[in-house]
C-alpha cells in the first residue's frame, strides 16, 4: 500500500541576490508566494503549513494561479524538498515527471535514453528492455531510435519522452503540467496511454491548468493559493469554486460521454 503524509509543512526560498527597492513593488503583486522581508534576506514563502494525507487509489488534481505553490508541493510530495517546519512521510516508490525532457541525454541514442530514463523513474533495465518495442511503436521513431537524441526534432523528443513515461508501472505518480504541453494531435494519441498509466499507478498527484485532462485523470482536488491549501474536496466541487463555474458546463457531448457523465446539472457523478 502506498501513501503520502505531510503535516504542518512549510517551504521557504531565501533569495540572496534580490534587489530590495523593486521588492517593495513586488509584494503588491497578485501571483506567487508571500515574500517575507522581516529578515535581511528576503524569503519567498512558497508553502505554508500544509497538512494532507493521500492514499492508494487517490487521483488528486492540484489547481491554483501561477506561483500558488503547486510545483513546490509536488517536489515536497516527491521527497525532493525537505520542509523547514513539520514533516512528511512517503511510503512507496515515486515516479516524478516534472518535465518531459529531464533525464534525457542528447549524446546517447533513443534506445539508451529509454533505459536511463526508465531507471530514473524507478524501473529496472530488464523491465525497460521489454518495453522498447512498445515505445518504438507508439513514438513511430523507427530507425531514429538508434540515433543520438541531438539528431531529433523537438517533437520527436517529446514523442520518445511521452512513450517512455507512459510505459512505466509507477507506485506513486507525480505529474507536473509539462506533460500536457504537447501538440493536440499527438496528445490525442497519448491520451489513452496516459489514462492506462494512471489506472496502473497506486496514487496520482497531477498539477495542471487544463481542465479536460484533470477531469479525465483525477477524482479529487486541492486548490493552492499563496502557498496555502485553500480548499480540498471532490474535483468538480473544487474546480467550480476555483473557476467560478461548473467545469462540465462547456464540455462537448463527446467529452461528457467519454467521462461517463450523463448530465451536467446535479451531483458529481465521478
Ligand atoms: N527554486 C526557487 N527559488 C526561489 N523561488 C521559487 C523557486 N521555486 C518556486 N519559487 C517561488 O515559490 C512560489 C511557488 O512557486 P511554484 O512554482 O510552486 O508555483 P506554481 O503554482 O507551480 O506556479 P505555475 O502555475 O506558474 O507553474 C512562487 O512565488 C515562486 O516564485
Amino acid at each position: 500500500m502506498v501513501s503520502i503524509d505531510v503535516w504542518n509543512a512549510s517551504v521557504d526560498f531565501p533569495i540572496f541576490d534580490a534587489k530590495s527597492r523593486s521588492l517593495k513593488k513586488a509584494v503588491l503583486g497578485k501571483v506567487g508566494g508571500h515574500i517575507g522581508t522581516d529578515t535581511k534576506i528576503p524569503v519567498i514563502e512558497a508553502l505554508k503549513d500544509i497538512t494532507l494525507s493521500l492514499h492508494d487509489g487517490d487521483r488528486v488534481a492540484l489547481v491554483g494561479h501561477n506561483g500558488a505553490g503547486k510545483s513546490t508541493l509536488l517536489r515536497l510530495l516527491s521527497g525532493i524538498y525537505e520542509p523547514i517546519t513539520g514533516g512528511s512521510k512517503i511510503v512507496g516508490k515515486i515516479a516524478p515527471v516534472f518535465d518531459l525532457g529531464v533525464g534525457m541525454d542528447p549524446e546517447i541514442s533513443g534506445i539508451e535514453n529509454i533505459m536511463i530514463r526508465g531507471l530514473f523513474l524507478g524501473m529496472t533495465r530488464k523491465q525497460m528492455e521489454k518495453r522498447v518495442d512498445d515505445i518504438a511503436e507508439f513514438s513511430e521513431l523507427g530507425d531514429f531510435l538508434q540515433m543520438p537524441l541531438r539528431a531529433y526534432s523537438t517533437g520527436m523528443r517529446v514523442r520518445l519522452a511521452l512513450g517512455i513515461v507512459t510505459s512505466i508501472d509507477p507506485e506513486i505518480l507525480i505529474l507536473d503540467e509539462g506533460i500536457g504541453a504537447v501538440d493536440a494531435a499527438f496528445m490525442d494519441k497519448a491520451r489513452n496511454r496516459l489514462i492506462d498509466l494512471v489506472k496502473r499507478s497506486g496514487l496520482l498527484v497531477f498539477a495542471s491548468h487544463q481542465d479536460d485532462l484533470l477531469l479525465e485523470l483525477c477524482n479529487s482536488a486541492i486548490w493552492m493559493d499563496g502557498g496555502r491549501m485553500k480548499m480540498q474536496g471532490s474535483l468538480r466541487e473544487v474546480l467550480t469554486a476555483y473557476k467560478g463555474r461548473d467545469p462540465y458546463e462547456n464540455l462537448s457531448p463527446e467529452m461528457l460521454a467519454r467521462l461517463g457523465v450523463e448530465q451536467v446539472a446535479g451531483g458529481d457523478s465521478r
